[in-house]
């Protein structure tokens, strides 16, 4: 998006209105993806579009939908009762709410008195069902929907809303839909749609999607691919630090608190790191007091959509330094112009993401800046792979003077709750989990992951037992019993905070207790009544020797008795003696045997 091309240059003659909304949104040019993506979609293609991350894509199929849409209700029929004219998917609630906004941003410009021309957002809520969304498409009448692809399915499988007029259908980050996880649904509604219609993929790494593509039912689509040799877009500025597991977060917060930004996201592994880094970090910054701390916000794909939506829109619209704590669900297509600082508390799971989690900033021109955090080892290798996939990464270039150790703080605040105790559990095991899913493992790999740095960050008292720590981990590098602080905690007596988890607690502790005391019993009197049965099994090996011996015995005294017939005259030897002999030639041989053998 470095050059803006005028939109007299477009190769496709737009509506009067579509024209003053450009510019009236601001546009003054169109980018190179608009440029050659409107006038193929507009005319009679299918196309695929890859172009990096904040290059104006929505725009470039935001226009050639409502083009579209216009024409059909214009020249067409009225649109009959539980149709409409187009769909939007898109893989997240956040995405489709962001979506149906630039389509209402461009609306508002179009003269109402012709015909409104309205858009329905899709997307699952605990506020609204798919009735409800239901009930208000019939209301409404949209011709153009919007949703994320559970709820776009469950409401096309209602015998209310039929999809035979829809003309034109979006994939935005079609690569994402048509991956596992979505392609069943995605698939699903792409049936559901007639077969003449207009088809458009769109994404910065639409290439990863492979033959999928050609499962969405296109006809001779046009590609379009806007990118330089760089996949990362000229304004953004990508670079990496190398750290000790256990100094990540002091490097964060220090990071957080002395460098100049205005809005800043870290992407972090999991929902549970999430919440669990947003609550310490939350107590680390209120009790800084430096006057430097920003406003701390966090988002995960298990918290509800409406508070998803609400913390976005507080984030986006916020006028101090602010600071979003969230994971991949915000990685894709958010669009927040002020965002100026990304960072990767770990590096994504693929390339892809690492793509999409530094595009959120650096958009449109504007510079920006994505630092990510690289484990002291191997991890140091991941710049060189990126650089073969032709992302541009330089080394961080600023010192960054880490004094303050926290762990005395983190140990003292996990231990006033049991409840982080257990989060901290959760949030390491689930990061654990998370690495091994790596797509670059010859470079992430579990062997040579730094177990007890990485519980020293997550603030554990005590090593999870975890076959990964065993498998991994030699022997004597495992503190004792597990144990990372000293003296050990009486896991009995650590409370948690809530009256009622910690009444459940203790009721668990007694019962446990009171199960332990019957099982010992239990061991005991198996104790008493084995050592009985070990008696009889003595005794029985005790009478089979005596029979032995009795044999032995019986075969000597005839050997004997031979012999004296055989020797008549020689002295008679007493058996025991004879016996004593034999035993005594026996161990002899074995000594000559065994120092013959050396
Ligand atoms: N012609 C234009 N001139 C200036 N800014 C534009 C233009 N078109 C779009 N923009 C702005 O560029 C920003 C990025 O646009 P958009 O979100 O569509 O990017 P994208 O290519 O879809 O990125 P991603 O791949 O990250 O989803 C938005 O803030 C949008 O308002």
């Amino acid at each position: 998006m470095s050059r803006s091309l005028s939109w007299d240059e477009l190769k496709y003659e737009l509506q009067p209105w579509i024209r003053n909304a450009v510019h009236g949104m601001g546009f003054e040019g169109m980018t190179a993806v608009q440029a050659s993506t409107i006038p193929m979609f507009c005319g009679n293609k299918d196309v695929v579009v890859e172009s990096v991350t904040g290059s104006g894509k929505t725009v470039a199929f935001v226009i050639p939908i409502i083009e579209k849409v216009i024409n059909d209700v214009l020249n067409g029929s009225p649109l009959k009762k539980g149709h409409f004219y187009s769909l939007v998917i898109s893989p997240t609630r956040e995405l489709s709410s962001q979506i149906q906004g630039v389509f209402d941003a461009f609306l508002s410009y179009f003269p109402s008195e012709v015909c409104p021309i309205k858009s329905q957002l899709l997307v699952g809520t605990s506020a609204s069902s798919v009735r409800d969304d239901i009930n208000f498409f019939m209301e409404n009448k949209p011709q153009i929907l919007v949703g994320t692809p559970g709820r776009v399915l469950d409401f096309l499988n209602s015998v209310a809303v039929k999809s035979a007029s829809c003309g034109i259908v979006v994939l935005d980050e079609a690569d994402k839909l048509l991956d596992v996880g979505f392609e069943k649904d995605v698939e699903s509604i792409l049936n559901l749609l007639p077969k003449q219609r207009r088809t458009g993929l769109f994404s910065a790494t639409i290439s990863s999607a492979g033959d999928q593509i050609f499962r969405t039912g296109m006809r001779n689509p046009v590609k379009i691919a806007v990118k330089s040799k760089l996949q990362n877009p000229d304004t953004l500025d990508i670079s990496y630090i190398v750290v000790k597991p256990q100094d990540k977060l002091q490097y964060l917060l220090h990071i957080l608190t002395h460098i100049q930004y205005k809005k800043c996201i870290v992407y972090f592994p999991t929902c549970t790191s999430v919440t669990y880094f947003y609550s310490f970090m939350k107590h680390c910054l209120t009790t800084g007091n430096t006057g430097t701390e920003p406003d701390l916000f966090s988002l995960h794909g298990k918290l509800q959509t409406n508070s998803r939506l609400g913390t976005l829109s507080k984030f986006s619209s916020g006028l101090n330094k602010s600071v979003l704590l969230t994971t991949d669900v915000a990685a894709r297509g958010i669009d927040i112009p002020e965002v100026d600082l990304v960072l990767h508390f770990d590096p994504p799971t693929s390339t892809e993401m690492f793509l999409h989690r530094c595009g959120r900033t650096g958009r449109a021109n504007r510079v920006g800046r994505a630092i990510t955090f690289l484990n002291e080892g191997r991890e140091e290798d991941y710049v060189d792979f990126l650089e073969v996939k032709n992302i541009e990464i330089d080394e961080m270039p600023f010192e960054v003077n880490v004094t303050e150790d926290l762990s005395k703080k983190f140990e003292t605040w996990v231990l006033e709750d049991r409840a982080r105790f257990d989060n901290g559990v959760r949030a390491y095991v689930g990061f654990i989990r998370y690495y091994s899913k790596h797509t670059a493992s010859s470079i992430f790999r579990l062997q040579t992951l730094d177990y007890i740095g990485l519980a020293k960050l997550y603030g554990l008292i005590r090593l999870p037992r975890m076959p990964e720590i065993t498998q991994n981990l030699k022997n004597d590098m495992i503190p004792a019993d597990g144990w990372l602080v000293q003296p050990p905690i009486d896991l009995d007596r650590f409370a948690y905070a809530n009256p009622q988890m910690e009444r459940s607690r203790q009721e668990e502790l007694k019962k446990g207790k009171e199960t332990e005391a019957k099982k010992k019993l239990k061991s005991e009197l198996k104790k008493k009544n084995s050592s009985w049965s070990n008696k009889t099994t003595a005794k029985d090996t005790k009478g089979e020797r005596k029979t032995k011996l009795a044999l032995k015995r019986k075969a000597i005294e005839e050997k004997i008795a031979q012999e004296d017939e055989q020797n008549e005259g020689e002295e008679e030897e007493d058996w025991k003696d004879m016996v004593r002999r034999s035993k005594k030639s026996k161990t002899a041989s074995q000594i000559q045997g065994d120092f013959s053998e050396l």
